[in-house]
């Protein structure tokens, strides 16, 4: 075990490094999973909009659900999303038995598979790191324990059908263009995305202006470095500019999209401690500044700067 897990955290190292991105198979979590998921969010979304109401998003623990147009990434656009927050696990804060009946009964198993996938990753991380197996994942100790000591999040995403492009060009009624979801970086250490197969999803390689699409593989799920990884490494695994299209042509644009993304985050306290590579992994391309890297950097502001993100996206 401990030889697979080195052997991930090489793969990952160079992918992350060399990428921005990594996808990953047999990650043992069953495609039926996720689609149970997106059937409950589809049912959820199809509810009355008085009975949504008593699940919206609370502020304090970005727990629950999200309305188009109420967060935003890019402020020229409007962006059609639904969300659906989960920040804990307890039975009170999910949609009602007689309201989506299975809601808890699938969410809960899948956000412990990706709590339990994270914690894979953050020892293969701390390999490829030189440091001992355990040491991230005892900065991540608090993921969706609800204590709020950690801001982990799976977030069920629902892009609802857009009209076609000759009912006005890309443009709501309003005449404000639309999109799926804004440019951004992630704030977290990594986000596992799995997502299903209607495309969309389009990221920035480094050091490059040119939006690229993800293509979808099936059953994979992608990895991607947030902020705070891409800060701890000094850019040695950077965080992507990503976003969500709206495709083109009628058909496409008649169907919706899902996706689960799990935000991996530190615990609020956390220090993280040196990160300096000594893994035999293959050298940087040449765009990293460090080819070699010794680093000492203390989360205090973990919270404020998830606080301050929020602020500026949350309508
Ligand atoms: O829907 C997706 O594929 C990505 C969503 C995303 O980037 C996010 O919610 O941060
Ligand atoms: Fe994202």
């Amino acid at each position: 075990m401990k030889s697979v897990v080195r052997r991930i955290g090489q793969q990952l190292f160079a992918a992350l490094n060399s990428k921005g991105l990594a996808m990953l198979v047999n990650h043992g979590i069953a495609d039926e999973k996720l689609k149970k998921v997106y059937a409950d969010l589809d049912n959820f979304c199809a509810l009355p909009e008085g009975c949504q109401a008593q699940y919206l998003r609370n502020p304090a623990s970005n727990h629950g659900y999200v309305k188009p147009g109420m967060e935003q990434f890019d402020s020229t656009k409007k962006e059609l999303r639904h969300s659906f927050n989960i920040t804990t696990l307890s039975a009170a804060a999910m949609p009602a038995q007689e309201e989506v009946p299975e809601f808890l009964k699938h969410t809960i198993p899948l956000a412990q598979d990706l709590t339990n996938l994270s914690r894979v990753l953050l020892q293969a991380l701390a390999y490829a790191f030189g440091l001992p197996p355990a040491t991230l994942l005892a900065c991540h100790s608090g993921m969706l324990k609800s204590d709020g000591c950690n801001p982990s999040t799976m977030r069920l995403l629902y892009y609802p059908p857009v009209p076609p492009e000759d009912e006005g060009p890309c443009c709501h009624g309003d005449g404000i263009a639309i999109t799926r979801c804004g440019a951004h970086s992630d704030r977290c250490t990594f986000t596992l995305v799995a997502q299903d197969s209607e495309g969309g999803l389009e990221v920035k390689l480094n050091g490059s202006e040119k939006w690229q699409a993800v293509g979808h593989l099936p059953g994979a799920i992608l990895v991607q470095t947030g902020e705070l990884l891409a800060s701890w490494t000094a850019n040695l695994l950077p965080a992507l500019m990503h976003r969500v299209v709206v495709p083109s042509g009628t058909y496409a644009r008649a169907r919706g999209r899902h996706c689960v993304a799990f935000f991996c985050h530190p615990d609020n306290d956390a220090v993280i401690p040196a990160l300096s590579r000594v893994a035999p992994v293959p050298a940087p391309p040449a765009f990293t500044p460090h080819t070699h890297l010794t680093l000492h950097h203390r989360l205090l502001n973990a919270a404020h700067h998830i606080q301050k993100r929020f602020r500026e996206t949350y309508a």
